[in-house]
């Protein structure tokens, strides 16, 4: 069924919202302010609390939209329903001004604090106009043996092409390895894995610059490339060199990781001070990408606890600590609650705690014990901003109140966006 509505303001998920007969309606591939006809999803029924649907027809457009440059990305009443750019349809400073918004309304919804949270793009988006960030990418064979992406609504499966949102040495690494030719098992998973910066070229010279540096995995298993790669990350005048796991945790835009290290770090430094020695906490750490900066660059003596839930991470972040001789890190691999019950005494009163959760965030019992320890400050870094306001609900409860707080667009063309909180008590 379609129906014509009014959108009156942005909701969650790469939604807006607006209202038929007075039932809510979430519409994908929406605006504030249009008109729409809108395809309702099936089923709906008369009883729901709401319903929800997908733009169309744009009967009267924002002055944020523009023509999907990934049109199988967009609506799939406009050729698309793959998913994976759920803001195709929006300008790249449109997109900014729908993630402020929704970062500020968490805040105050969740939070209770009022705050203006502009979103930063990172360096060189713009002229790639917002494509080429992922240097990780996963997609479906179809019954035919071809990388794919299900189509929204239906079973049917999209053989693709090409991935505008991988960058372009990924995509180099994909046309020498023949991934869009397919020849894959149907139903297999294909990741691919392509460390960065790297330039921003698609062909020999790319492929020379990667060397066996890349990935590619099917059902988990190496097809080619190397199961540990290499990773660079400079943070101020200092390159750390991290190894990862090609199947695991790394952030995923290409220069996510020297923009996160690097304000982190710069947010360290303004809490400790010029004290010779500091005590701190990096929580959900991942291979290191935090500790390593924070054990060598905050002060000349850091003691620290980092604790991470994957195996595999947790040996390649103790590998990377070995390589820097870095032993005053005790780095444990546990999930967080657990771990943070049994903390070693010379350890167990952090200055500083760092924490990176996954989207469901800290929750309440990880909050407490963070205010537990005695911890002045807390640098929070979020993918999330509805579990980011919720923790900052419970850690003003709990006596922090939120002192700086940063947005990265480390996620173009889609809703997402990454938000560095600085609580203080
Ligand atoms: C957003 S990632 C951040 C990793 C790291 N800080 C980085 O930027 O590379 C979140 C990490 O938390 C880990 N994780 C998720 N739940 C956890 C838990 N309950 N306890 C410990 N680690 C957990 C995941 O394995 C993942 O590596």
């Amino acid at each position: 069924m379609d129906v014509q509505v009014r959108i009156e303001r942005y909701a969650d998920q790469g939604r807006c919202v607006g209202h038929i007969d007075g039932r809510v309606v979430f519409v994908r591939f929406a605006l504030p302010g249009e008109l729409v006809r809108v395809t309702l999803d099936e089923p709906h029924d008369r009883d729901d609390r709401f319903w929800t649907g997908e733009v169309a027809e744009v009967l009267e457009a924002s002055e944020d939209r523009v023509p999907p440059a990934w049109l199988l990305a967009g609506p799939l009443a406009m050729g698309g329903g793959v998913g994976g750019a759920d803001l195709v349809h929006v300008s790249l400073p449109g997109q900014l001004r729908w993630k402020a918004v929704t970062v500020s309304e968490q805040l105050s919804r969740l939070g209770h604090v009022e705050v203006a949270v502009p979103i930063e793009r990172i360096d060189g988006d713009e002229a790639l106009g917002g494509f080429h960030w992922r240097t990780r990418i996963e997609m479906i064979a179809d019954d035919d043996g071809r990388p794919s992406m299900r189509r929204r609504g239906s079973h049917a499966r999209v053989a693709l092409d090409t991935m505008p949102l991988a960058t372009k040495s990924l995509l180099a690494v994909a046309d020498a390895d023949h991934v869009w030719d397919g020849g894959f098992e149907p139903g297999a998973q294909i990741r691919l894995s392509v460390p960065e910066p790297r330039g921003d070229r698609r062909d020999a010279d790319a492929i020379a610059a990667v060397g066996d540096n890349y990935a590619v995995l099917v059902d988990g298993e190496l097809r080619s490339g190397s199961a540990s790669l290499a990773e660079q990350v400079t943070v101020g005048d200092t390159t750390f060199e991290y190894t990862v796991d090609a199947n695991g945790f790394w952030q995923i835009h290409r220069q996510a990781p020297i923009a996160l290290a690097n304000h982190v770090i710069d947010l360290a430094k303004q809490e400790i001070g010029d004290r010779p020695s500091a005590c701190i906490w990096d929580l959900y750490s991942g291979s290191g990408l935090f500790t390593l900066p924070l054990a060598t660059l905050v002060t000349p003596r850091t003691r620290m606890l980092s604790v991470e839930g994957a195996r595999v991470a947790v040996k390649n972040a103790q590998r990377n600590l070995r390589h820097l001789d870095l032993a005053d890190v005790d780095a444990r691999c546990g999930d967080v609650e657990k771990t943070l019950m049994r903390v070693p005494a010379h350890l167990s009163r952090p200055d500083l705690i760092v924490l990176d959760p996954p989207r469901a965030g800290a929750r309440a019992k990880v909050c407490r014990q963070m205010a537990a320890s005695g911890a002045k400050s807390i640098i929070y870094i979020a993918c999330d901003p509805t579990s980011l306001g919720r923790d900052a609900g419970t850690l003003r409860g709990l006596g922090y109140r939120l002192a700086d707080v940063r947005a990265f667009d480390i996620y173009p063309m889609t809703h997402h966006v990454e938000t560095v909180a600085l609580f203080r008590r």
